[in-house]
């Protein structure tokens, strides 16, 4: 299937909150054309509502693609919408987190054609990174739809089983939240050590933004950078005798953080 295919049969989307609008941010910017996107939500956004995309309007018949993206919670009530369009005409493209694909299977019928995909928020800058996974019925094209759409929002990834969806929603899915909570905690501490909390904040975000981009592209890893940063006996190495302590330290921290979301993900198949 082809981006002409998807202009010329419509994307309709289920709910468009953050999630959903940055990626239709991402597409409408990489050039699909509004008139070919769909949306149903029940409180639009101003954003959404300045674009030129159709909301709560007529549907297409049979669009090329389906992009499910409401909360889990609220599936049981949204999937039945778009029950006409099970049965394998439409390639279905799910972002929820914990809904299985045999939930889809279960309303839209054995059938469908359903890529489940874990997204995360730094899409709506296009530095996303997503994984997918299909069903038996998804084939390589309807995997590089998927995947083509995605790239429009950043990295994709492959998955080779439907259950490391759920390691990866703690890890890539709910990380943002935890490296934005660290900006919080770097700010925090700059103020607790005198510095004004604006000039604490732009520091705190610069240093992440920086470190992350130099973690991204240099070719040394994560901890041979760490090492370059650590002079021997410096301010460094005092400081992360502290964040590397084997019991309170960041490392089984993160462990146990990555450990629940990944639980709650399971969980949340109910
Ligand atoms: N936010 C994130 O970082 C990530 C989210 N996800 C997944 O993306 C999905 C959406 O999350 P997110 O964008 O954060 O949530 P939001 O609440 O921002 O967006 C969901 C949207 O769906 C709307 N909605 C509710 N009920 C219906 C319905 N029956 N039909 C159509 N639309 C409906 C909501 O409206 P209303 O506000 O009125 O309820 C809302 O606008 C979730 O399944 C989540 O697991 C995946 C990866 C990352
Ligand atoms: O918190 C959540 O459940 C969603 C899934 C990953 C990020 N946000």
């Amino acid at each position: 299937m082809s981006f002409t295919e998807i202009e010329r049969r419509g994307l309709v989307m289920l709910g468009c909150g953050k999630m959903g609008s940055a990626m239709l941010a991402g597409w409408l910017k990489g050039g699909l054309s509004p008139s070919a996107v769909h949306v149903t939500d029940p409180n639009p956004s101003d954003w959404l509502r300045s674009t030129d995309v159709s909301i709560n309007a007529d549907l297409p018949q049979t669009p090329a693609v389906a992009l499910v993206a409401v909360k889990p919670q609220m599936m049981g009530e949204a999937l039945p919408r778009m029950a006409s369009y099970g049965g394998g005409a439409t390639l279905f493209i799910s972002v929820a987190a914990g809904t299985p694909i045999s939930a889809f299977e279960a309303a839209l019928g054995a059938g469908t054609r359903i890529v489940r995909a874990m997204p995360n928020t730094p899409a709506a800058v296009g530095k996303g990174i997503t994984a997918i996974i299909g069903n038996e019925q998804a084939g390589a094209a309807d995997l590089d739809t998927a995947e083509a759409l995605l790239s429009a929002i950043g990295q994709v990834v492959r998955l080779q089983t439907e259950d490391q969806i759920d390691a990866v929603t703690g890890v890539s899915g709910s990380g943002p939240a935890y490296v934005f909570y660290m900006i919080d905690a770097l700010a925090a501490a700059g103020v607790a050590e005198g510095l004004a909390p604006d000039l604490a904040m732009h520091l705190a975000k610069a240093t992440v933004a920086g470190a992350g981009a130099l973690a991204e592209t240099a070719a040394e890893t994560p901890e041979q950078l760490r090492i370059n940063v650590t002079s021997p006996n410096g301010t460094t190495q005092a400081g992360l005798e502290v964040l590397m302590k084997e019991k309170g330290g960041l490392m089984p921290l993160m462990r146990a953080t990555v450990a629940a979301a990944a639980a709650r993900s399971r969980e949340l198949k109910g």
